[in-house]
């Protein structure tokens, strides 16, 4: 039997904590467990508490007052840190066999798309802790909703998607942040986007950087990075739900449930009279 766990990744202040406490928060309401694991050595403190918190082996504030470091310095000496003492992770999670974990990860998306670092952990979790993961990249709607913006945003979630390898799930956060009717109109049209009508889009406004545009877009498709799933934490519950589910399909949690034993009817009345 495995355990599931959940990477929350995506740029600083995307939504990925708030994400993560949706998640759980609807999974209680609907009777699952499910624990968050902080892995940002730089974390504030969330309405929920962390399960597993990399800040009881770790803290960013430690490392840059005692290393002389700063923020983006102090970060990578903290997952290095980590990668030395994996048995500090092993222990942790030791005890949640059978367990839902959700990852939060730093927003700093280097870590996930330059170094190294988070690939480890990933390999680690699912070698030596028999992990079934998947990655949910989230990038903000408010922001997305420009065409370029929205090649930069996907580039950085296919980076993150080929890194890591893991079956992943683009998910566009805050949208009920994107208010005016022109906005829910373009919104419409990048939960679903076809990459090359929207850089055919482009063309008119940007002629110079068309076949650039172009096999970009075509790089976009190619990888199938064309769906995005429509989040808001602030009303929209029915939102977290679906994400689950999509999450409990690629991975296969109900697979992952231990069989209920069939009940030996013989058994039980022998026991009952003991
Ligand atoms: N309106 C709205 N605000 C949101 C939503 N999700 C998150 N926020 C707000 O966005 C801000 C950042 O959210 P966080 O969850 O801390 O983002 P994060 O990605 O974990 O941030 P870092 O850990 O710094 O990378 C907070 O003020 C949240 O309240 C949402 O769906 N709608």
């Amino acid at each position: 039997m495995s355990r599931v766990g959940v990477l929350a990744l995506g740029p600083a202040g995307v939504g990925k904590s708030t994400f993560c406490n949706s998640i759980i928060a609807h999974m209680q309401s609907i009777g699952r467990r499910a624990h968050i694991v902080n892995l940002d050595p730089a974390a504030e403190a969330t309405e929920f508490e962390f399960t597993i918190d990399i800040r009881d082996l770790i803290s960013l504030q430690d490392v840059m007052e005692e290393m002389d470091l700063g923020p983006n310095g102090g970060l990578v000496y903290c997952f290095e840190f980590l990668l030395n003492n994996l048995d500090w992770l092993d222990e942790e999670i030791g005890d949640y066999n059978d367990e839902y974990l959700i990852f939060d990860c730093p927003g700093q998306i280097e870590l996930y798309t330059h170094i190294p670092v988070l690939p480890t952990i990933v390999k680690h979790l699912q070698t030596s802790l028999n992990f079934n993961l998947c990655a949910t990249y989230l990038l903000e709607a408010p922001f997305i909703i420009d065409t370029s913006k929205f090649f930069s945003g996907a580039l950085s979630a296919m980076s993150a998607m080929i890194l890591l390898e893991l079956p992943h799930i683009n998910i566009l956060s805050k949208i009920d942040l994107v208010k005016d009717e022109f906005s829910r109109k373009q919104l419409k049209k990048f939960l679903n986007p076809d990459p090359l009508l929207l850089s055919n889009e482009d063309e008119e406004y940007n002629p110079k950087f068309s076949k650039l545009n172009k096999l970009i877009a075509n790089l976009v498709d190619d990888f199938g990075m064309v769906q995005f799933l429509p989040l808001d934490c602030s009303k929209d519950s029915d939102s977290v739900a679906t994400i689950l589910s999509y999450i409990d399909d690629v991975t296969q949690w109900s697979e992952s449930q231990e069989p209920k034993e069939p009940v030996d009817e013989e058994f039980d009345v022998d026991a009952e009279y003991e």
